[in-house]
């Protein structure tokens, strides 16, 4: 906690904000002590600014210093006291519900959405009109207003986390609802928790400052709204007496930037991904590489490739200057231990790398065309339909609030507009090409077991029929079984449709049971390639001897060839160590 807060005083946005804020609550604290009493008429009606009256005075005749400085006391109250009790009410409704589900949460949905499609200001003149006058009026009438919206992102966020394993582990260790929502839920919340009250005060100045304009306020009290108010009333505008109002509405904001300051400071020391890099890396020059280029049997080839990753102590190259070639058909494994690059490669062949990263240096061409080199429209087109992806986490790439029809046809109608009649017809065939039943055509992501979505993952990406398929380590998170059968199903689909496959993965024995050739990535750097039949028995470098060593169970002798019942064997080979306690 002490961390997190020195980190948000050292965040730019923070420190202004923080600084402009203190500023006024000071202000309010202090300042109606230092000022004359702001309802005392003390001067001329619309005298301007003057030594004895710095702020001029009002179109009554009293200081508008006085009034600027003590309002200030009432509407941040307010601002604070509103801010604080809707994130309350809004994150103790959303939360119940989110969390206890079923008729709680179908009764308290309700509820909040009846006030959502209350208009906020009709509800705040009836229920000011039977309150009785003063600040809580205020309080009771913005709060009662305002606190639905909140209900409804702290219902979404409860949803989100109370599928997490701590909090199963919570519910088997015995503990009460109550405390699972004290202690487990809202502390994860604690970000949510901290922008939504910055949000929720802006939201209450903003409202209270309005309704006060509008005369819905208690005129006799001296805030910020009433001074608009009285300023309105007394014609400052008519009369060009531009002192009365620009004070008080200079005020309201910068109370206004220094909450969107702090809000957006919150939002990006809770969110790293949200930072601006501190610049981005230059992109690759041209480069001669036509010598280089290989003219014929290669689908894509990769030339003096370098990736520079901007950080805040420099760039930092994590790519270092790969050059690899695929044949058409080919299964070529890229394998290194975590953080060699991989990812970074694969994702940069099809240009989907983070704002912070930049291929530096060097080419990649695909069918003799230069990705590197491609328009964003161009680039749109290329993907997918020339090379596509199946990604890491089954349980995350696919949406899921689409059906894998849906999902089907947004790809297929991207690249060409195909009917959703046609789109759904096509899902059928790619579901079933990778054993699944066609009628899961109307099923949602989570309705499937990882593997079934992994394959759904593998239909999508082979739904143009791309030449080649960057496969990342499309099997992390599945049992050796499921493993097993995805790969082999791959492997068939590959010698039937011809697609070359880029198959990253760390499990280097599973590579070299399943791919033509392999290269060995160490920090960033292509430190061997060549086939998997020579990997296995004759390798080169020290680097990818140690890879071999790290995995046991495989010795030179253990495969002959790629074939699926070698994939079998690497596949099941970690169970059967793991069930024989390591033992051969
Ligand atoms: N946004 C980023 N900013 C700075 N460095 C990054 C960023 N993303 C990744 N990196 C660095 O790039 C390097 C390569 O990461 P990459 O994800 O490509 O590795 P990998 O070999 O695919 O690892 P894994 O097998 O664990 O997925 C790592 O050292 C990582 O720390």
């Amino acid at each position: 906690m002490r961390e997190t807060l020195r980190r948000l005083l050292r965040q730019r946005k923070a420190a202004v904000g923080g600084s402009i804020l203190l500023g006024f609550l000071v202000l309010a604290l202090v300042g109606p002590w230092l000022v004359m009493d702001p309802t005392e008429l003390v001067g001329q009606p619309h005298q301007p600014p003057s030594r004895a009256h710095l702020f001029g005075t009002t179109g009554q005749g009293q200081d508008v210093l006085a009034q600027t400085v003590v309002g200030a006391r009432e509407t941040l109250a307010i601002g604070f006291a509103v801010g604080a009790l809707v994130t309350l009410v809004g994150a103790l409704v959303g939360i119940t519900a989110g969390y206890l589900g079923r008729r709680v949460d179908d009764a308290l949905t309700l509820t909040t959405n009846v006030f959502l499609v209350i208009p906020g200001l009709p509800l705040a003149i009836v229920l000011g009109a039977y309150l009785p006058s003063g600040p809580m009026r205020m309080v009771v009438v913005l709060t009662f207003a305002g606190w639905a919206w909140n209900a409804r992102v702290f219902r979404a966020e409860a949803l989100a986390l109370r599928g997490r394993d701590f909090v199963a582990a919570a519910v088997v260790a015995g503990e009460s609802h109550a405390r699972i929502i004290t202690r487990e839920l809202l502390p994860n919340m604690a970000s949510l928790v901290a922008s939504s009250f910055i949000g929720n005060t802006l939201y209450a100045v903003g409202a209270q400052v309005g309704l006060e304009f509008l005369g819905l306020g208690d005129v006799g009290a001296v805030t910020w709204g009433t001074n608009l108010y009285w300023a309105g009333n007394d014609a400052a505008l008519l009369t060009r007496s531009w002192w009365i109002f620009v004070p008080t509405g200079l005020c309201i904001a910068l109370v206004g930037f220094s909450l969107t300051l702090l809000s957006s400071a919150i939002d990006e020391l809770t969110n790293p991904a949200l930072r601006a890099p501190p610049s981005a890396p230059v992109p690759a020059k041209a480069v001669e590489v036509s010598s280089e280029v290989p003219t014929s049997g290669v689908l894509l080839s990769v030339r003096g490739v370098s990736i520079e990753y901007m950080t805040a102590s420099g760039p930092s190259r994590v790519v270092d200057q790969v050059s690899l070639d695929i044949a058409p058909g080919e299964v070529f494994g890229l394998a290194g231990e975590s953080g060699s690059g991989k990812s970074t490669l694969g994702y940069a062949l099809l240009r989907l790398l983070p704002p912070a990263a930049a291929i530096t240096q060097g080419r990649i061409l695909f069918d003799g065309m230069d990705v590197t080199a491609l328009s964003a429209e161009a680039m749109r087109e290329f993907r997918w339909s020339r090379v596509s992806m199946v990604f890491q986490s089954a349980m995350s790439a696919l949406n899921p609030v689409l059906s894998l029809g849906e999902q089907f046809h947004d790809t297929l109608a991207a690249h060409g507009g195909s009917s959703r009649a046609a789109s759904y017809a096509r899902a059928r065939e790619m579901l079933t090409m990778v054993g699944l039943k066609p009628e899961l055509v109307h099923a949602w992501p989570h309705q499937l077991s990882g593997g079934m979505r992994q394959r759904v993952g593998i239909a999508l990406a082979l739904a143009l029929e791309p030449k080649l398929v960057v496969m990342d380590e499309p099997t992390t998170a599945l049992d050796v079984v499921v493993q097993k059968e995805l790969l082999q199903r791959v492997v068939e689909l590959k010698e039937r449709l011809g697609f070359a496959v880029l198959f990253i993965t760390h499990d280097l024995p599973l590579l070299l049971a399943l791919a033509d050739r392999v290269g060995i990535l160490q920090a960033g750097k292509l430190v061997e390639v060549d086939t998997a039949e020579r990997l296995r028995t004759d390798a080169k470098h020290p680097y990818t001897r140690l890879l071999l060593s790290s995995f046991p169970h495989l010795g030179a002798s253990d495969v002959a060839a790629p074939t699926l019942d070698v994939l079998e064997h690497a596949a099941l080979k970690p169970a059967q160590a793991a069930l024989t306690g390591g033992r051969r």
